[in-house]
């Protein structure tokens, strides 16, 4: 594991999108694995200014975002389809049809994990997959279970998730209770898995992921057993690092 805990966020969001821009750069059609909510944005913010400078493009990239929830229109401003256009589709010049999001509208969820999970296995392989940490230890949406599953699948969020997530909508009422997500196998067959977490209140649970027993009850614990994992922690979230 490659572990670095920064003083303030504008380092953290620079060598975060330094990590992806380098990688680009290297291998034009790199296949990009991508996250939502809080954490990543202003790492997409970075990269949007790296493009805009010249720096980088993304004509020939490849992206899978992680997830999304189920019935939530496209255009919904909290859609995860809605979030990447925000925050980085609408400002690069990524190719719609190389853009891959689950949709969580499709009338059979099966057959639309099905046809992501193909889409996934005709790329082969992603080469950088970004990730955020739930405060239960969640990735994707991935949550603390028994057992876990590989593929992309339908999943029930748990209450603290929904509670988590209602920041960002009206109420906690309006918050989706379904979503579809890639995998455990699908985000640990990734080259390299970025792993960002900010803010005191991830502190204990990303020490957890990353230095206590492995569990399907922290699914970030599993993410000790992959052989690349770069992670990118603020001063508040590595406290118990130090
Ligand atoms: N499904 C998403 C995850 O992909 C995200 O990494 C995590 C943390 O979100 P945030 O970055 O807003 O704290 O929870 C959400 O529910």
């Amino acid at each position: 594991m490659n572990l670095h805990i920064f003083q303030n966020q504008q380092e953290l969001n620079e060598a975060g999108a330094g990590i992806i821009t380098s990688l680009v750069q290297m291998q034009p059609k790199a296949v990009l694995g991508l996250a939502t909510g809080g954490t990543p944005v202003g790492i997409y913010e970075e990269l949007v200014k790296a493009y805009q400078k010249g720096r980088v493009s993304f004509k020939q990239v490849t992206t899978f975002n992680l997830d999304e929830y189920v019935g939530l229109p496209d255009d919904h401003s909290e859609s995860y389809h809605a979030y990447m256009q925000q925050h980085l589709f609408a400002h690069i010049d990524l190719p719609a049809e190389s853009a891959h999001i689950p949709n969580g509208n499709a009338s059979d969820l099966e057959a639309e994990c099905a046809r992501f999970n193909q889409l996934l296995d005709d790329a082969k392989q992603i080469d950088l997959q970004i990730l955020g940490l739930g405060h239960n230890g969640h990735i994707g949406f991935n949550e603390p279970d028994d057992s876990l599953i590989s593929g992309t699948h339908r999943v029930e969020l748990k209450e603290e998730t929904r509670e988590a997530n209602a920041r960002y909508f009206d109420s906690i009422h309006d918050v989706p209770t379904h979503a579809l997500t890639m995998g455990v196998g699908t985000i640990l067959k990734a080259k390299t898995i970025l792993l960002i977490v900010r803010g005191a209140d991830k502190a204990e649970i990303v020490h957890r992921a990353l230095t206590g027993p492995i569990t399907t009850e922290v699914p970030a614990t599993l993410l000790q057993t992959h052989p690349h994992l770069v992670v990118l922690l603020d001063a508040e979230a590595g406290r118990l690092f130090e």
